[in-house]
């Protein structure tokens, strides 16, 4: 199958620097935002000041303002936040999917339905051909050609990785699609809460206590919903959990760190970990996985409990073995 072109679907931060990525790789790419403005400024001036201000786009990019044509390419990247992925399937039309690649790059789970963003494409698209990019990668830094290894997991996904992979894009092929998307979704909850324990002051040694035990309910998640725990010790797993409950440069952590300041969350854009965290919480509580993380996360955000109180609540579970 020939994989020369390819259309993105989002032109955020994300849709973007994916664009750059495999037009650094040598593919011929379309992307498709919302605004005809944004597709006039990446045709005329190679830029997306928007979402990625300051970075020179590749020539290979070509901007569109809708996504009527995406089907006009031999595979889709679909990099629209989780909760906006099914309006644009929707939008773009099944037909467009049909037969094709499609790589799924967002990290949330669908509130309401619950679904990953696999399942969610399966149900309006049944036909696409299901991938999953995910592992520890800004988008900043992917645009820009910093060094970034991900994950990507689907049927036979050596040649796609191969037509994404350059000098300073590196993706490892992979078969675990529910685990790869899980670990994505549930790095953003727990970012939240490792921002909330910097912003609480709660030190360096909480913060690694709380990212050693969100790796361990991951994977009781994980096997739960049928992925595979091993999944959880490469990119997608250890990789993006310690990349995002650590850096500022995460939006997730950002927005934990100033719900631990008690401080507003204007100005920080899109953290999926909001909309993921009562999706996780409902899953754990369906399925009777123990998830005290999860559940903190969520009492944090309703923003009806002090941090201290949460603290004590979760240093007061009953002693236990750690495995
Ligand atoms: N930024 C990053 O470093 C990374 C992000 N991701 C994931 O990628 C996904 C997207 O994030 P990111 O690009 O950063 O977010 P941004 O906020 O930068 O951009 C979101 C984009 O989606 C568009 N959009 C929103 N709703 C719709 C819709 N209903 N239909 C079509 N387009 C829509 C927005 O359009 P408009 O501009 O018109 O509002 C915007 O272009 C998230 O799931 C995130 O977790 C994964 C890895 C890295
Ligand atoms: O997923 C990411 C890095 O791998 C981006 O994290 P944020 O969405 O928290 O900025």
């Amino acid at each position: 199958m020939a994989l020369e072109t390819v259309s993105v679907i989002g032109a955020g931060a994300w849709g973007t620097a994916l664009a750059q990525a495999a037009a650094m790789a040598g593919r011929r790419v379309r992307l498709h935002g919302r605004s005809g403005d944004l597709a006039s400024e990446v045709n005329q001036f190679h830029t997306n000041e928007r979402h990625l201000p300051g970075q020179t786009l590749h020539p290979a990019i070509t901007g569109f303002a809708d996504c009527e044509r995406v089907a006009e390419a031999d595979f889709i990247i679909l990099a629209v936040p989780a909760q906006a992925s099914r309006e644009a399937i929707i939008q773009a039309g099944a037909d467009a999917f049909a037969g094709r690649p499609v790589i799924l790059s967002a990290k949330g789970l669908e509130h309401e339905t619950l679904l990953r963003q696999s399942e969610v494409l399966g149900q309006l698209a049944p036909q696409a051909q299901p991938y999953v990019l995910s592992g520890p990668s800004f988008a900043a830094d992917v645009a820009a050609g910093r060094p970034t290894a991900v994950t990507l997991a689907g049927r036979d996904a050596e040649p796609l990785a191969a037509a994404l992979a350059g000098p300073s894009f590196r993706p490892y092929a992979a078969d675990d699609i529910v685990g790869v998307e899980l670990a994505g979704s549930l790095k953003n909850v727990y970012a939240l809460g490792c921002g909330a324990v910097e912003g609480a002051d709660l030190g360096a040694s909480a913060r690694a206590a709380f990212l050693a035990r969100a790796y361990a309910e991951m994977a009781r998640l994980v096997e739960a919903l049928g992925g595979s725990p091993a999944t959880l010790t490469g990119l997608a797993g250890l990789g993006d959990l310690t990349l995002s409950c650590t850096s500022t440069q995460s939006r997730n952590y950002r927005t934990g760190l100033a719900l631990g300041r008690g401080l507003p969350l204007e100005g920080i854009g899109l953290a999926e970990g909001v909309a993921t965290a009562p999706v996780a919480r409902d899953l754990a509580r369906r399925l009777h996985i123990d998830a005290p993380l999860i559940e903190a996360v969520n009492l944090l955000l309703t923003g009806t409990t002090s941090i201290s109180s949460i603290v004590a609540g979760l240093m007061a579970r009953p002693l236990k073995r750690e495995t």
